[in-house]
């Protein structure tokens, strides 16, 4: 039986446009992503690959639009979505983790407050239930004392600790789709292994599917079911 793409973006283009100023960023993207499979997307920098992923989940920059394509999720095309129905796609389908850990953490606000912030998004149950499933996702993701981490603030913890918490807090979600957008740029060598294997097994495990972006193919590609080049706002076949 043949399977269908959960993901399937359809010669998009980007276009930036403000006041008299009009320029196209990428042009003629097209890409699929199967249920279950870690596709990596790489390309040098500024090749397009955070527009990609930006359109994706509808948080492109002001100026920024698609202006031609499609991208459809389950077969439903979302380049028409509103924020409304984005906000309801991110929540409900698609968590975009992003670059630089803090990016996703406001530095001085508790972990616990953060992450229970993100999870009642998605489960309705009470405080006690809550704080139990963040003790047990910050455990999957390899804290030994969860409950430290609960108790601290992200400017306590090192980049590959908050990128760990992020991950949890990513996971709370359950996501179909991960987009994971350079996870580990800012990380030394045995923390990128650790983040990237933490990924690979949530998509076993889970049964979750990953969009790994990364301008170093070297580093992922191990990882990788398959990897797509993206050029200079295209992608390469
Ligand atoms: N908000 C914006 N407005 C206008 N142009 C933008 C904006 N953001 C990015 N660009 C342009 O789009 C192109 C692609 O940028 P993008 O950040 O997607 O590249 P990238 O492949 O993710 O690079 P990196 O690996 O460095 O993150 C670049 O030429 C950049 O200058």
């Amino acid at each position: 039986m043949e399977r269908s793409p959960l993901l399937k973006v359809e010669h998009i283009e980007v276009t930036y446009k403000q006041r008299q100023q009009r320029k196209v960023i990428i042009q003629d993207v097209s890409f699929e992503l199967y249920p279950g499979e870690m596709v990596a997307l790489t390309g040098k920098s500024g090749a397009g690959k955070s527009i990609v992923s930006h359109a994706l989940v509808g948080l492109l920059d002001k100026g920024l639009s698609v202006t031609k394509g499609q991208i459809l999720f389950e077969g439903k095309d979302i380049v028409t979505f509103d924020e409304k129905q984005f906000e309801h796609l991110r929540r409900e389908h698609m968590a975009l983790m992003i670059q630089h850990s803090l990016n996703g953490l406001a530095p001085a606000r508790l972990v616990k407050k953060q992450m229970l912030e993100t999870i009642r998004q998605r489960r309705p149950c009470s405080k006690k239930e809550l704080e139990q499933l963040l003790l047990n996702l910050l455990n999957d993701v390899g804290f030994k004392e969860p409950e430290q981490i609960l108790e601290s603030y992200p400017f306590e913890l090192s980049g590959g600790m908050r990128q760990r918490v992020l991950l949890a807090m990513m996971l709370s979600l359950q996501p179909k789709i991960l987009i994971a957008d350079e996870p580990t740029t800012a990380l030394d060598l045995v923390n990128r292994e650790r983040i990237l294997g933490l990924l690979k097994q949530f998509q076993h495990r889970l049964g979750l599917t990953v969009l790994l972006i990364s301008h170093d193919e070297n580093s992922i590609k191990k990882y990788a079911d398959r990897v797509i080049h993206m050029d200079e706002g295209g992608v390469l076949l």
